[in-house]
């Protein structure tokens, strides 16, 4: 278990973590949301012990940042997302990897396999110079792959990658889940965090706004875009209006004659609609006006 227990950090002034607490479970696919500059990369350099709190403390296993014997055993079990600027130009992607299972001491997962998963076999034993950038991306995230760690800590890991590496990424994300591992990864890719997120957390003003259980959104909603012909007829509907002009009317508060006629009315007006759960772009879209 990793526990974030009463954290605040702050910059100066600007308070970025407020008394944060959480706790995250292994096998569990976690997405940290929300805009820029909010606080998602801080949480994770707090985890890793690259920033300090002012107050509270992280633990993971019941190993607290205390002594440096604990610091190497911390770092030994959760691995982060490498920067690009962190490749070594001259140094192929094999040896990348090679170092990264080194390090990490991980003699269970073979270098061959994870190069084999990621589909790297045509350029992994080429230099990283004559990479390109999705190229890199890709060698980064299978870095973290080869540590075999038990957690992994992805800071905007499909930024770059066109859609076939984020799919080929995805699968690799729902396949390290299966293995037990912690995945906690900042995205702005919503649509794409959907698909496997246990866990949302959406972090606003120094917390954490929502907590979203991602696997359980069982609720559907009547969507369509505002006009001032959809708001009347929806005069005698409850229904909630996103920043975005989204309109969300909540079917399970609706009787079965009435969404009929509701229905119906929309088709006779030729107005789209769709039924659908709540998706985390229209969560982002409320919390963040
Ligand atoms: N080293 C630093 N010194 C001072 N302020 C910092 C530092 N690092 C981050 N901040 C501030 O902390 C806040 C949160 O930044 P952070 O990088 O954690 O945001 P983020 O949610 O990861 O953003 P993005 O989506 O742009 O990556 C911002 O206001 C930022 O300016």
């Amino acid at each position: 278990m990793l526990k974030i227990k009463d954290v605040t950090l702050a910059f100066g002034k600007n308070v970025v973590l407020d008394d944060v607490n959480l706790e995250f479970k292994q096998g569990e696919i976690v997405g940290l949301v929300a805009p820029n500059g909010t606080g998602k990369s801080t949480l994770i350099n707090v985890i890793l012990h690259n920033l300090t709190p002012q107050k509270g403390f992280v633990e993971y296993e019941n190993t607290r940042y205390q002594t440096q014997k604990d610091t190497i055993k911390l770092h030994q079990e959760i691995c982060s997302f490498p920067e690009q600027s962190d490749l070594f130009p001259f140094m192929t992607g094999r040896d990348h990897l090679n170092l990264y299972a080194d390090l990490w001491h991980n003699s269970v997962k073979s270098v061959g396999q994870v190069i084999n998963d990621l589909q790297m076999g045509n350029y992994v034993d080429k230099k990283v110079q004559t990479y390109s950038l999705g190229m890199k991306q890709r060698l980064c995230f299978a870095m973290v792959v080869a540590t075999d760690s038990p957690v992994m800590l992805l800071d905007e890991v499909m930024n770059g990658l066109d859609p076939q590496n984020v799919a080929l990424i995805s699968q690799m994300l729902l396949k390290l889940k299966d293995e037990n591992k912690l995945i906690i990864m900042a995205s702005h890719l919503l649509s794409n965090l959907q698909q496997y997120a246990d866990r949302v957390l959406f972090m606003g003003k120094g917390h954490i706004i929502e907590d979203l259980d991602n696997k359980k959104q069982n609720k559907r909603y009547l969507k369509m875009q505002s006009t001032p012909e959809t708001t009347k007829l929806l005069a005698n509907y409850d229904y909630e209006t996103l920043p975005n002009n989204l309109i969300l009317v909540p079917l399970e508060k609706i009787e079965q004659d009435k969404l009929t006629q509701l229905i119906a009315s929309l088709v006779r007006a030729d107005i789209q609609y769709a039924v659908e759960r709540i998706d985390i772009e229209d969560l982002f879209n409320k919390f963040y006006d």
